[in-house]
């Protein structure tokens, strides 16, 4: 297991893209490696066709940027990179420089388990270029896929009503950090136990599981197969009742019940992975309560997700559990969230912060310039919109409009004045040190529940849900409106000389 040994136990420094590095290199050869710079991670879309996104990942930042070192093994990696003439690709002064390179840069971010939008930052870096640039990669990589699993996860509980759903994903997982990653966001996303038991002990999520075909094929019969399990555990006995004929199976699974019960024991139910689900879901809940188990659980699995979790509510299913793997964790409809990591603002000789846009044909691409943060709005509980704004910006409390940035018809007028507030991208590291306090997975977990129900339900609809308002405030649009104008006037300039 050599390949997983040294993965596990090397630096993580170098996982970025190669453009990071040679970007880097050629930074600091210009003279510009230590200039100030601010980026901004968002993303432009709702995974799933939804109303909301769940921040995940943060934590695994943190601990990125607390390693963030060039260790020798990494940078005699580099040294043996040779450009197209057969020469060194890097300078040993700069492997020199990157040998000495500590994280100094400020981190601000969304708290895990947030409800986010759209073109809002859910994390802010500000630093110098070249650590600022480093650390692209690895942060889209972490976020990306967190954030996405632990929406996800949220779409299924939602759909769920408040039952619990066992995330069973290790198998079709994308492979070993895929796997362990997914079952923590799945866990902040409402998913109550994994069935990954390298999950459990490094996260401390509850690890649980009931039993596979397996066990019941390698006995002559099925009967035989749950009394061995009721022996073996008997109170912790979900009985798999597919292998041969689903009603016989509930069958069995009450008459080894009976047998538990004369013993003292109960046991906790059933669990279906084939056929109709309502169908045998309501005959089995039939069956057990005619026969005294009206608190037998049944567990329901077989390529679930959202929409089908949803459909089986709808048909009345008796179904108290439902276990959820492939689709859950590799989040089988859209495979990657797309959030995307931009330039915002660099400090100029003087001293100052100059705003940067990147303008593009599509005003959805645009980004928002400067050195922003985001506050949410409530009324009674409920979130009420999202304004990004410039940090330095006095907001009157009496009127403010709020401006779509993808659309400038759509407006907003918000009265802060009437709402409570909360400050979005809280302070994670000063010049690279931590200055937050890391909650438990627990507490983000509580967070991200608490946080979906302060949404308003239109919003969380599965299908075409409501638009959240997402706003920039008046100054900061004009500004980035003057950038783009500008910034086109100059195209102009360009092309005719
Ligand atoms: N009543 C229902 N309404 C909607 N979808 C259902 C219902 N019952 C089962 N499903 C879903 O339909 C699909 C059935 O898939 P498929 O036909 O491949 O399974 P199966 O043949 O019953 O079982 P398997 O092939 O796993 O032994 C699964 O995704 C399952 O979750
Ligand atoms: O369906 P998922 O959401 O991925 O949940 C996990 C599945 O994994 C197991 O069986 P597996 O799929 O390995 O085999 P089977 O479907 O042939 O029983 C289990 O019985 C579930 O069906
Ligand atoms: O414990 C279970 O029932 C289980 C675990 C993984 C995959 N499918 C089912
Ligand atoms: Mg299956």
């Amino acid at each position: 297991m050599k390949i997983t040994k040294d993965l596990y136990q090397s630096s993580l420094v170098l996982l970025t893209d190669f453009y990071q590095l040679t970007m880097a290199y050629a930074y600091w050869k210009s003279g510009k490696g230590e200039q100030e710079a601010v980026f901004n991670l968002f993303f432009r879309k709702h995974p799933f066709e939804g109303g909301f996104t769940i921040a995940a990942g943060l934590d695994y930042v943190i601990d990125f940027c607390r390693n963030f070192k060039f260790e020798s093994a990494d940078l005699e990696y580099l040294a043996e990179m040779k450009s197209q003439d057969g020469s060194p690709l890097f300078e040993p002064a700069f492997l020199a420089y990157l040998s000495q390179l500590q994280f100094s840069c400020d981190i601000d971010a969304v708290e895990e388990g947030t409800v986010v939008f759209p073109n809002a930052p859910l994390i802010r870096v500000k630093g110098p270029l070249i650590q600022c640039q480093l650390l692209e990669t690895p942060l889209l990589n972490i976020l990306n896929f967190q954030t996405l699993i632990a929406t996800k996860a949220a779409r299924i509980n939602l759909a769920a009503q408040g039952d619990p759903v066992l995330e069973f994903g290790l198998r079709r997982a994308q492979g070993i950090d895929g796997a362990l990653a997914a079952s923590r966001a799945a866990y902040i996303g409402g998913c109550a136990s994994t069935s990954n038991v390298m999950a459990g002990k490094l996260f401390g999520i509850p690890v649980s599981g009931t039993h596979a075909h397996s066990w019941i094929m390698s006995f002559d019969t099925e009967l035989e197969a749950f009394k061995a399990y009721a022996e073996a555990f008997p109170d912790q006995c979900v009985f798999l009742v597919d292998t041969y004929d689903t009603l016989h199976g509930v069958k069995n699974a009450i008459k080894v019940g009976e047998m538990l019960r004369s013993k003292g024991k109960e046991m906790i139910g059933i669990r279906i992975d084939s056929g109709d689900l309502a169908y045998f879901s309501s005959q089995a809940r039939q069956m057990l309560d005619e026969a005294g188990f009206p608190d037998a659980k049944i567990v329901a699995s077989n390529d679930l997700d959202e929409q089908i979790i949803s459909s089986l509510k709808t048909q009345d299913a008796a179904i108290n559990v439902w276990g959820v793997g492939t689709k859950l964790v590799t989040a089988f409809d859209q495979p990657a969230l797309g959030a995307v990591y931009k330039l915002s603002a660099v400090k100029n000789e003087n001293g100052d912060w100059e705003p940067k846009v990147k303008v593009s044909q599509q005003s959805l691409k645009i980004n928002i310039p400067g050195l922003h943060n985001v506050k949410r709005y409530y009324s009674q509980d409920k979130a009420v919109a999202d304004m990004i704004y410039l940090e330095d910006q006095e907001i009157d409390p009496r009127g403010v409009v709020i401006i779509d940035p993808i659309d400038p018809t759509r407006r907003k007028r918000l009265m802060p004045a009437f709402y409570k507030e909360e400050i979005l991208l809280k302070p994670i590291f000063k010049q690279g040190e931590k200055v937050y306090d890391r909650p438990s997975l627990t507490q983000i977990r509580d967070r991200a529940s608490k946080q979906l129900e302060a949404l308003d339900k239109t919003h969380k609809r599965l299908v075409n849900p409501h638009l959240y308002p997402v706003g920039l405030e008046e100054n900061l649009h004009h500004l980035r409106m003057n950038l783009v104008l500008n910034a086109k006037k100059f195209e102009g300039e360009h092309e005719e000389s």
